[in-house]
């Protein structure tokens, strides 16, 4: 009998997307598809409509035309609150802590039972929120600062704090916009070790321009060019791709 090779099933599956800013095409006809527990990078260069992508996803912006189905939901359609409640997370490139509270508290206001007024009210500092603010606390190398101010973090340990508020509401797709950017050398090896444990439980999207970092975690590249997908796979194949070179990687 023949084997009939079975339809993949994708987290996120974006179709024909397009979204038009008084008549020029940002994304123009999109279609990208990512898997589960997948670190996909996006890269391109400046206006190529990365972080119009995520803005497409996350509901910030309205898409013209085409799909984006997550878990087999139409996203296209949801409000932004929606599209986080369905379980995406987004983390935009300037941190959003409250400097003025503690490690501790930044993550346990985060915790998703504080969020509504009913949960605030209710709220307890019982032994599941301090159990998970722990165990996030040291995912992003942060266990020993808890009662550390944020405001006093280095800017790397800001920007893993803000990756630890969006995973301890546990969303199954994280999309980070240049996640590494400003940080030191060794600042930057250890997100690749955050991003490659998040990965056993989650699947992330990462716009980056920092080739260095996109080696460390990428397990496939998509690279944009005038909203429409350029490129796309392994590291290797999009680097020795001569259209990446000639518009981007060669500068
Ligand atoms: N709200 C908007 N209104 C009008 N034009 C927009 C809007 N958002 C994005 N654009 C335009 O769409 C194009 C794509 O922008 P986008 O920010 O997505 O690119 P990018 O690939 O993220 O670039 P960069 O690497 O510089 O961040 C740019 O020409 C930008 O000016």
């Amino acid at each position: 009998m023949m084997d009939v090779e079975q339809p993949k099933e994708f987290l996120l599956s974006i179709e024909g997307l397009s979204v038009s800013f008084d008549g020029f095409k940002a994304v123009n006809d999109l279609s990208l598809y990512v898997e589960e527990n997948e670190i996909r990078v996006i890269i391109g260069p400046n206006g190529a409509g990365k972080t119009t992508v995520l803005d497409l996803i996350c509901g910030r912006t309205r898409a013209t035309e085409g799909s984006i189905r997550f878990r087999g939901k139409e996203l296209t359609k949801l409000r932004e609150h929606e599209i986080v409640h369905a379980g995406v997370g987004r983390k935009f490139q300037n941190p959003s802590i409250y400097e003025d509270l503690t490690v501790f508290e930044n993550l346990e206001l985060s915790f998703p039972r504080g969020r509504s007024v009913l949960g605030a009210l209710t709220f307890r500092r019982d032994a599941e929120v301090i159990n998970r603010v722990e165990e996030i606390a040291e995912m992003i190398f942060l266990k020993d600062h808890l009662e550390t101010d944020a405001a006093i973090l280095s800017h790397g340990q800001k920007q893993w704090l803000e990756i630890g508020m969006l995973l301890i509401q546990s969303p199954e797709l994280l999309m980070l916009d240049e996640p590494v950017a400003g940080m030191s050398v060794s600042e930057r090896l250890k997100t690749a070790e955050l991003l490659n444990t998040i990965i056993k439980k989650h699947s992330v999207i990462v716009i980056e321009h920092d080739m260095k970092f996109v080696e460390d975690i990428a397990h496939r590249v998509t690279v944009l060019h005038q909203g429409k997908v350029l490129s796309e796979g392994s590291m290797e194949r999009v680097q020795s791709d001569p259209k990446v070179i000639e518009v981007y990687l060669g500068h």
